[in-house]
């Protein structure tokens, strides 16, 4: 996997209060990132020094491709637009030093893209709060943007126009552009992120690796005539609950490695076992409650 960015040993205070402290992680191609912590934490902090509108006190960021753009997208959303989107567009992108011909077919391919055709001629101001931050997404995607950095892109969201966001993110995603984010909620974005950055103590512990499928596991339910079957099986079952039933059998809840799942149901078929559920999970998800 190729780094677009590399962020190495940032540092940073504010009036002598530690913000960040030697925070180090790449940014890849085609990657989704989250940045969570508490409030103050410094995650706003970070994602502006890396679209680079505040610098760190100590550290570097080194770009892989010379021309890197970065679209920036801050936490407050601007709720008195007068214009219109296209009109907001073309003139943020005019602002930019675009053409017109460049500009509408942007515009057009960007309203496409966001699902806003039919509401390029209504006021934004009329908008609703999932419509005006997609229009904020856009105007930071006006130039062709390889990184997108959103500050709480799905905070007063309501829960329909939240999995329409991600839904776009998503199609961003598998467009080749790389998110990075910050979330209050790491639950939402359970679907989406591909790593999670936690800010704890000023520094950035990254909790998930890229590599996703050593992080699958399954919940397998079923049932048993005696749960002394299960003996030989122990190393490979973590075992959740077990409890009788009113046929004398046990029911049995466990957590296999998502590798292990074939291998662990051909030996319950053998024991005469009857397989209720097999819920696929992701420890990913697992990781982001245990940490709030
Ligand atoms: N320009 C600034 N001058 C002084 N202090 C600042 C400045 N910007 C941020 N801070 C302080 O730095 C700390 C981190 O702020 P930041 O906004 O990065 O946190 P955050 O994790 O994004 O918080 P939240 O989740 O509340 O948005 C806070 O204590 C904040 O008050």
């Amino acid at each position: 996997m190729n780094p677009i960015m590399e962020i190495q040993n940032i540092s940073k205070q504010y009036r002598g209060k530690k913000i960040l402290e030697n925070a180090t992680f790449s940014i890849y191609a085609n990657q989704i990132i989250a940045i969570v912590g508490k409030n103050g934490a410094g995650k706003s902090t970070l994602l502006k020094i890396i679209a680079k509108l505040v610098d760190a006190d100590s550290g570097s960021i080194v770009k892989h491709r010379q021309s890197l753009k970065i679209g920036y997208v801050p936490e407050v959303t601007p709720s008195h637009i007068l214009f219109t989107p296209e009109e907001y567009l073309y003139h943020m992108g005019r602002i930019r030093g675009m053409t017109t011909k460049q500009l509408q077919q942007k515009i057009n391919e960007l309203l496409e893209l966001f699902h806003l055709q039919e509401a390029r001629n209504i006021r934004i101001v009329n908008f609703s709060k999932g419509m005006k931050q997609k229009v904020m997404i856009m105007q930071a995607m006006l130039e062709d943007t390889d990184l997108l950095i959103l500050d709480e892109p799905l905070s007063g969201l309501d829960p329909k126009a939240q999995s329409d966001l991600e839904e776009t993110l998503s199609i961003l995603k598998a467009k080749g552009l790389s998110i990075v984010l910050t979330c209050h909620e790491p639950k939402l974005l359970q679907h989406l992120v591909d790593t999670v950055l936690i800010i704890q103590n000023n520094k950035v512990n990254q909790t998930d690796s890229l590599h996703k499928s050593h992080t699958l596991k399954n919940k397998l339910i079923f049932e048993i005539s005696s749960v002394n079957l299960l003996d030989d099986m122990l190393p490979i079952l973590e075992i959740q609950q077990q409890h009788l039933l009113d046929n004398g059998c046990y029911e049995v809840i466990t957590i296999i490695k998502a590798e292990e799942t074939d291998r662990v149901l051909l030996e319950l078929l053998h024991k005469k076992t009857s397989i209720k559920q097999l819920i696929p999970i992701n420890e990913k998800e697992e990781q982001f409650y245990t940490h709030f």
